[in-house]
């Protein structure tokens, strides 16, 4: 019997491979960070053939690493950053356009005017979704309007649109496959999310062909195999979803009114909802947790946050103030608090719970005695303040007080930020064993496809905690700095509207 299920996680920065056993234990990990391409003040690309030649790279590496033959793996799961567009010639493979990412604000005024012309609450209804510039749609209709020829190929039916896991299915099985499963068509702007289907209406409003759409498929079904160029022998690819639903399946959140944040790039929470949509009155999104089999689908609330773990690697980049991300620890823990300054990271506008697409980023409460270590406080600080806000809208749409907060990703290491998240929620902090929860969650998917799994409670069985970080800090003092940090997100406000 193949002994692993391999994992693709095509993240914002980095891509990576893990091979997980039966278990749920990681065998082998591989990761490489790409290159990220910022042409204007908040315009963000990547090279698709970049995100490819990598995320190849580490699947191959992983395999070295312990040997591994094609013929040990069992399957391959894709997780992917959502959202990201790339759209690509069908006989060449050759992508028209760098892919927008996600954090793109490009499509901001054309966003805009949509909404203008009173179009938020039927898109809203259909999709789940605000309009804004985050989601696919208004991105792909930019590269149809601005790339020379692209309109006329496409409408001839020469190129194809993917978000980055239809892409990376489309690359591993040798330009055969052009699929998407529930959860990242969800993202897209352009699918309805009650009726399952491309939503004809906006495809028109936004002047989109449809023949460029890939099918949808279950999150959880054997879409086809790998070239057999690539790893020796084929390989059954047998599951896809958007990383942050592919996180609430690894950390095993099946129950309605479960719910984890990711602390990767941006912070994302998401609760399970069941099977019935339930609209956000607080700023949130509705989106498709996940379907296992064609025609249905749970649905998830999401409250996402642009700027998280991005904002330490500006620390390290841009200000060079930490060689590492996780020295933001220490040098957090190196003073007592902030001394009174609050860094709003809205480098590329705020999502949830405000969704202002001008917001930018922000520092507020500087005297003379600030230093580096409070900078960098500040800015760890925020994710928790931002995860605050969102945890509050989605208590308040659910009904629901969070007895404890699930959490995962990269920045979820920073034992800082996690007794910091659990005083200013004023609730225990979560931790599991195994913080890869995103490509665990896509191991799984896949797994089940081919019966490497048989049930969802494999996956619940699997899952064990690490550390829990229970509230030190009263109430009333975590009450005041939240005060705070909602005066400090009103200066970020609009910021670069004319
Ligand atoms: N110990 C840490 N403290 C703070 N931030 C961290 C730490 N480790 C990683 N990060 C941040 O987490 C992010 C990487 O997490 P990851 O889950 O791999 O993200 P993604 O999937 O979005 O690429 C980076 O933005 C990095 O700055
Ligand atoms: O790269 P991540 O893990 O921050 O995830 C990005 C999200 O999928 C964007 O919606």
């Amino acid at each position: 019997m193949a002994k692993y299920i391999m994992a693709l996680d095509a993240g914002t920065t980095s891509n990576r491979c893990i091979l997980f056993n039966e278990k749920g234990e990681i065998c082998s990990v591989a990761q490489k960070e790409f290159t990220q391409y910022y042409p204007q003040p908040s315009w963000v690309e990547h090279d698709a053939n970049e995100i490819w030649a990598t995320q190849l790279g580490v699947a191959i590496e992983a395999m070295a690493k312990i040997g591994a033959k094609s013929t040990d793996i069992a399957a391959i799961g894709i997780t992917n950053q959502r959202e990201t567009t790339v759209v690509w010639d069908k006989n060449t493979g050759e992508p028209v356009y760098h892919a927008i990412v996600w954090q793109c604000r490009r499509t901001s005024e054309y966003c805009d005017s949509l909404r203008e012309k009173g179009l938020a609450d039927s898109f809203r209804e259909k999709t789940g979704l605000v309009i804004d510039a985050y989601f696919s749609g208004t991105k792909l209709r930019w590269i149809l309007e601005n790339v020379p020829g692209a309109r006329e190929r496409a409408e001839k039916g020469e190129l194809l649109f993917g978000t980055i896991d239809t892409w990376l299915i489309w690359k591993l099985s040798g330009g055969k496959i052009h699929v998407t499963d529930y959860s990242n068509a969800s993202r897209t702007l352009l699918y309805n999310i009650k009726e399952l289907k491309w939503d004809d209406e906006i495809l028109a409003e936004l002047n989109i062909p449809k023949c460029m759409l890939p099918e949808v498929r279950p999150s959880s079904a054997v879409y086809g195999e790998t070239d057999e160029a690539l790893f020796g022998d084929p390989v059954k690819i047998a599951g896809a979803a958007g990383d942050q639903q592919a996180a609430l399946f690894g950390q095993a959140c099946f129950t309605p009114g479960e719910a984890k944040n990711t602390y990767g790039t941006g912070c994302f929470m998401l609760m399970n909802i069941g099977d019935k949509i339930k609209y956000s009155k607080n700023g949130l999104v509705t989106t498709i947790a996940w379907g296992l089999e064609e025609g249905r689908v749970s649905y998830a609330l999401e409250g996402s946050i642009f700027v998280a773990g991005a904002a330490i690697q500006w620390l390290r980049d841009e200000l060079k103030i930490v060689d590492t991300s996780p020295d933001s620890e220490y040098y957090a823990k190196k003073v007592a608090d902030t001394n009174g300054v609050y860094v709003v990271p809205a480098f590329v506008g705020l999502g949830a719970p405000y969704w202002d697409q001008y917001a930018r980023g922000t520092i507020v409460g500087l005297t003379r005695g600030a230093n580096k270590s409070h900078l960098i406080r500040a800015t760890l600080e925020s994710l928790a303040y931002q995860t605050y806000d969102v945890l509050k809208a989605m208590e308040e749409d659910s009904g629901i007080s969070l007895a404890a907060l699930k959490v995962d990703g990269g920045a979820c290491k920073n034992n800082f930020l996690m007794q910091f998240q659990s005083d200013v929620i004023q609730a225990p902090v979560r931790r599991p064993m195994c913080v890869e929860t995103t490509a665990m969650g896509a191991a799984y998917l896949a797994g089940l496809a081919v019966g490497y799994w048989k049930t969802k409670d494999d996956v619940l069985n699997n899952w064990a905690i690490d550390n829990e970080f229970k509230p030190e800090m009263c109430p009333q003092k975590a009450q005041e700095l939240i005060d705070g940090w909602k005066k400090a997100v009103r200066c970020s406000f609009g910021w670069a509207k004319d």
